[in-house]
């Protein structure tokens, strides 16, 4: 402190005032760290003798935890909230218990200004800890955020003071009975995210009864009784080393009931459905691989339009053989289409995560297709596709029977009744009650429905409309049963007219498509002719730029050469003839050698120059201009030369 002082009193500062200042902070400091040590010491004290389970949101624990927590009185008495209008878990199950804002809870699917009301659902807000008695034991409860700037990834923490795990394992199964309980009357979709290469919840539709489905006589039964049969016969496909799989293979008509029929199968069977497609961005063998490698056992995995995925970008290599490969082989194929979003996936690559080692056992596979001709063999070979169904337009029998399910009829008990009546009819036994009614629906006797679901069956042509096309009619006409067996063979005709029409516009548009397509091709090609003709024009009068320049070149050289001798034949003429002839041998010889040292510079292009020069001979000779030019070096280098033989001279030039 003295040391403190000295320094500081030849600055004037008020030392006291400074000194204080240093105290109370290393007062502070030392009582914060005395704080946080002794806090972490007793957390570290009470954890060790608490069990603690972390449940994270990507796997089911989670929502079994977060739906058994809702139900907790404990749970919604929590004094910090999230308030929020999503509904909680795949369950899709709201916090029931933790309090509802609206006024009327009974009447859950009143409208407000024509929309569904929107239930708002108080949560116990992140990172906080509850405590909840629970058999004997406190639990304390935190729900986390793991990554809170995506607003994803939420994760359950639960600790209880317990020598060992059962009562852990004890909540855990309670947890799930009482999902699986409340869960019963829905079906879970869950989709497959490339990005990521997992499966996200999508929602929890509610079930579809069997008897809405209107197949050919023994199709429904045919498949349930043989999912039920596969779904208990895991040890059969054990002893007989068969992988413990099936394929269904659901082809036809678009509108016909395949992808209805399955989600009916799912709720029947208690099934989550996990939709997959293979025309999504995305999509690689690698990521299809992992995806199925995540399907759990007991599921439906359904591939929707399986033809779309081969007419977009799924191609099979020569030399495979529709058999399981091996992940080497996989890869290579998976090289051959590679598509401007970055999805490459291989029929290979397909077959390999379908039945390869990674691929999920007792899991039942429903693919649905419009275009069964465009699969291939290997595709809907049986082990892959055990089970083909063909989906036609609606024959009269499914007329009947879709219109049967419209309209229920009344019983002679309630025949006074303004409610509708449980039917009777073996197809729709399984059809909900109506809860409330919400449109004005005649109803009539069995008799009457009987016969005018007949009456309307014999209006619609076998095999023509579609099963959707049907509904869609219907549904106009729901309050209408009468007046909708009326009008039907009008509406038979005009659909048809509609059908004609679009037909032909269809037919209209591709001409007109493939006309367009075939102009701009010939377009394309006009104009690629004409690029190349431009070109070629463009070179060749370029050459012949430079090969007249070339010339000129050479021209402007002996020119010069003969310039030169004829200064020098003055000089040559003063002396003697012997002197003459030898000085005009030796100019003539200097000339020679300028000339040929310019025909050589003209050759130094190499075979160019070579073609250039017999081209440049014939050129001469056709060129009036040049024929006159070349006299004149003719005649320059006569007098140049005077004195040598003519021929010399003529084969020299000619050179
Ligand atoms: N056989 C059927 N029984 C009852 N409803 C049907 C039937 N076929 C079609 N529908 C009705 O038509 C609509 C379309 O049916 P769905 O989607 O199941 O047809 P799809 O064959 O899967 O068609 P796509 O091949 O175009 O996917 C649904 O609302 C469904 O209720």
């Amino acid at each position: 402190m003295d040391a403190l002082k000295n320094i500081l009193s030849p600055l004037g500062m008020n030392t006291n005032a400074i000194q204080d200042t240093l105290k109370l902070v290393v007062i502070g400091g030392t009582v914060e760290t005395a704080r946080r040590v002794s806090v972490s010491a007793w957390n570290g004290f009470v954890d060790s003798f608490f069990l603690t389970a972390h449940f994270s949101e990507e796997d089911y624990p989670y929502d079994w935890l977060m739906h058994w927590l809702s139900k907790q009185p404990a749970w919604g008495r929590s004094r910090e909230f999230e308030i929020t209008t999503r509904s909680v878990g795949r369950g899709g199950m709201s916090q029931s218990t933790s309090g509802e804002l609206d006024d009327d809870q009974e009447d859950e699917d009143a409208l407000v200004h024509g929309r569904k009301k929107r239930k708002v659902a108080f949560m116990p807000s992140v990172d906080t800890t509850h405590t909840i008695y629970y058999r004997g034991h406190w639990l304390r409860i935190t729900r986390t955020k793991r990554y809170p700037d995506y607003g994803h990834g939420s994760s359950l923490k639960i600790s209880v003071v317990a020598r060992n795990n059962d009562i852990l394992k004890k909540l855990v199964l309670e947890a799930k009975k009482e999902y699986e309980k409340d869960a019963e009357h829905r079906v879970h979709i869950f989709l497959a995210d490339t990005a990521y290469c997992c499966w996200r919840w999508n929602g929890a539709r509610q079930k579809r009864p069997m008897s809405s489905i209107v197949l050919q006589p023994g199709v429904k039964d045919m498949l349930l009784a043989d999912c039920k049969d596969f779904l208990c016969s895991e040890e059969w496909y054990a002893e007989r080393g068969i992988p413990f799989r099936r394929g269904y293979l659901l082809h036809g008509v678009p509108g016909s009931g395949k992808t209805s029929l399955i989600h009916s199968l799912a709720g029947e069977l208690g099934l989550d459905i996990y939709v997959l497609s293979l025309s999504a961005k995305g999509m690689s063998d690698n990521t299809l691989t992992t995806l199925m490698g995540y399907v759990p056992s007991r599921c439906i995995l359904l591939l929707e339009d399986l033809d779309a995925a081969f007419t977009r970008s799924v191609s099979r290599d020569d030399k495979s053989t529709g058999a399981p490969t091996s992940t080497t082989s996989t890869a290579a194929t998976a090289a051959t289409t590679t598509e401007s979003d970055g999805s490459t996936l291989s029929l290979s690559g397909l077959l390999n995560s379908l039945d390869g080692v990674a691929a999920a056992e007792g899991r039942l596979l429903f693919a649905t297709t419009n275009h069964i001709e465009r699969l291939d063999p290997a595709l809907s070979r049986p082990g892959r596709m055990d089970v083909w169904v063909n989906f036609t337009h609606a024959t009269k029998w499914q007329a009947e029977g879709i219109f049967k399910c419209f309209f229920p009829y009344q019983t002679s008990s309630s025949a006074d009744a303004s409610t509708s009546s449980v039917p009777k009819d073996a197809s729709q036994k399984n059809l909900p009650l109506p809860k409330k009614k919400s449109h004005t629906i005649p109803l009539l006797t069995e008799e009457e429905i009987s016969e005018l679901a007949k009456r309307f069956a014999e209006a619609i042509p076998e095999d023509e409309l579609s099963v959707a096309s049907l509904q869609g009619y219907l549904l106009k006409n729901k309050t209408r049963p009468r007046e909708c067996v009326d009008e039907v063979a009008a509406w038979v005709v005009t659909e048809r007219e509609t059908r004609e029409k679009l037909k032909k516009e269809k037919a209209e548009r591709e001409a007109k498509e493939k006309k367009e397509a075939e102009e701009k091709e010939k377009k394309e090609k006009d104009e690629k002719d004409a690029k190349e003709t431009k070109e070629k024009e463009e070179k060749e009068a370029k050459e012949k730029q430079e090969r007249k320049e070339a010339r000129s070149k050479a021209k402007k050289a002996r020119a010069e050469a003969a310039a030169k001798s004829e200064s020098s034949e003055p000089a040559s003429t003063a002396n003697d003839a012997s002197t003459s002839d030898a000085t005009a041998s030796s100019e003539s010889s200097s000339s020679e050698s300028a000339l040929s040292s310019s025909n050589e510079s003209e050759n130094t292009t190499g075979n160019e120059g070579d073609t250039e020069e017999s081209i440049t001979s014939e050129e001469e000779s056709g060129d009036p201009a040049d024929d006159k030019e070349g006299e004149a070096a003719k005649k320059e280098k006569w007098v140049a030369v005077k004195g040598q033989p003519l021929p010399a001279v003529e084969a020299e030039t000619a050179e």
